[in-house]
């Protein structure tokens, strides 16, 4: 498929509208990707597709569907594992020479926002972990949702993906979308002393796959 920059639109019906607003070739410390830019219709916020090598028509597409997380992404914080899993997922596609990274914008700490996640911060330092701050704080655990994800996916031409999670629950979401997940193929990053507390909570109560040992 032909992305050129041009607004267009994918999906109709009651699923959820979304546009192409820009794409553009992006170089990177992993090697050259092609950035999309989109939008839902009616919406403020902005998505972002960062794609390498040509997958429209594609089976078993190396993806990664990645929260925004401010903190881990863009300031290295290592209270999570989320600034390593985006670099190791970018450089396993860069490896493959094809795949994508979906990135997804509104699912700052799981739907509740930087704010929030920062007060769920502190009170993880009062000993609460990851589950509890939020239910504390009176948020739910996880509002994320991934039409979005799906949605782009298909407007990519993308058939079929290997998905890049640690989170089983996250390719049943994706499935209930429409996605076809061929393979979850694990991102494990070294574990620290200070994000070893919040990966344990993740594997306990939010039934991530990791192995310590
Ligand atoms: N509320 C809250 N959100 C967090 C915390 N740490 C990271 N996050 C957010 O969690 C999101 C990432 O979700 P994770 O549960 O780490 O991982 P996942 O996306 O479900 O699964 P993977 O595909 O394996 O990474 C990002 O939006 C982060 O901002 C935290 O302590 N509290």
């Amino acid at each position: 498929m032909n992305i050129n920059g041009d607004p267009k639109t994918a999906a109709a019906g009651s699923e959820k509208i979304i546009r192409l607003l820009a794409s553009s070739l992006l170089p990177t410390r992993h090697g050259e990707f092609r950035i999309h830019v989109y939008q839902p219709v009616d919406e403020t916020v902005e998505h972002v597709a960062l794609v390498k090598g040509d997958v429209a028509g594609k089976d078993g597409v190396l993806v990664r569907v990645h929260s925004e997380c401010l903190t881990g992404d863009v300031l290295g914080s290592m209270r999570c594992d989320c600034g390593e899993q985006l670099d190791a997922a970018m450089a396993k596609i860069a490896e493959a020479g094809e795949g994508m990274i979906l990135y997804l914008r509104g699912h700052e700490g799981r739907g509740i926002g930087l704010a929030n996640k920062i007060r769920a911060y502190q009170l993880q330092d009062q000993g609460q972990d990851t589950v509890e701050a939020n239910l504390a704080l009176g948020l739910p655990v996880d509002t994320r949702d991934y039409e979005v994800a799906a949605r782009i996916l298909s407007h990519l031409g993308v058939k079929s993906i290997r998905l890049m999670t640690n989170n089983p629950r996250k390719m049943n979401k994706l499935a209930d979308y429409g996605v076809v997940v061929n393979e979850r193929i694990p991102v494990i990053t070294p574990h620290t002393p200070h994000n070893i507390g919040y990966l344990r909570t993740k594997q306990q109560k939010l039934g991530h796959m990791f192995d310590f040992e």
